[in-house]
């Protein structure tokens, strides 16, 4: 975890993000996504919303995604095992990279058949304290054919923009500076699972 620890925070660093496979090992995976399967069923997922506040609605044409919010004081014992691990990247983040991040906030995501997410930032005017953005896929397993990837912008010095696809593969975290890179998730073959959450500069 130190080595892994220290390869995050100078990613975070240079580049604004990063990707990291084998984040959780496969026991702990199929335990969280068996966990949110139950969730699933009890049916405790609810269409996502854009905005904040008296902003937020639900907007299926721009986001078509299930969510379930954790509950920081009522976490499942599968729940606050993660939590930890991201305490832990909470606190190099601020040791290496002085981000100020105090709290973190997540939801399990359902993506089913054909949903997707439009392009965004996950830090704007409504919702301005997320400041690290951190991606947990928990999928079973995932080729390019399912499609659904994550698609990240990087905007270049001559106005151009790279373009990043990252497929949603178990296990797999990806982290990146919330306010900093726009991205999307492409619309999804196979239904498509994970934990959204974002650092923030206040508790
Ligand atoms: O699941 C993903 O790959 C990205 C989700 C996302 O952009 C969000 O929930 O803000
Ligand atoms: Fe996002």
């Amino acid at each position: 975890m130190e080595n892994l620890l220290d390869h995050i925070s100078s990613e975070i660093y240079q580049k604004s993000y990063v990707i990291i496979d084998d984040f959780i090992d496969e026991e702990f995976r199929g335990e969280l996504l068996a966990e949110q399967i139950e969730l699933v069923r009890q049916g405790k997922f609810r269409h996502a919303a854009v905005g904040k506040g008296g902003q937020k609605q639900v907007r299926t044409e721009i986001r078509s995604d299930e969510v379930h919010w954790m509950d920081s004081d009522d976490l499942s014992p599968l729940q606050k095992t993660y939590w930890e691990k991201v305490e832990e990247i909470r606190k190099v983040l601020n040791q290496r990279c002085f981000l100020g991040l105090r709290s973190f906030e997540g939801h399990f995501a359902r993506y089913p058949v054909g949903s997707f997410y439009k392009r965004h930032l996950d830090q704007f005017h409504a919702v301005p304290h997320r400041v690290v953005t951190v991606i947990l896929y928990l999928n079973e397993s995932w080729s390019s054919d399912d499609e659904g990837a994550l698609r990240m912008y990087f905007p270049q010095e001559d106005g151009t923009e790279l373009i990043e696809d990252v497929l949603p593969i178990g296990g797999r975290l990806v982290v990146f500076l919330s306010g900093e890179i726009p991205h999307e998730v492409l619309p999804t073959k196979k239904e498509r699972i994970s934990i959204t959450g974002w650092l923030k500069d206040i508790d």
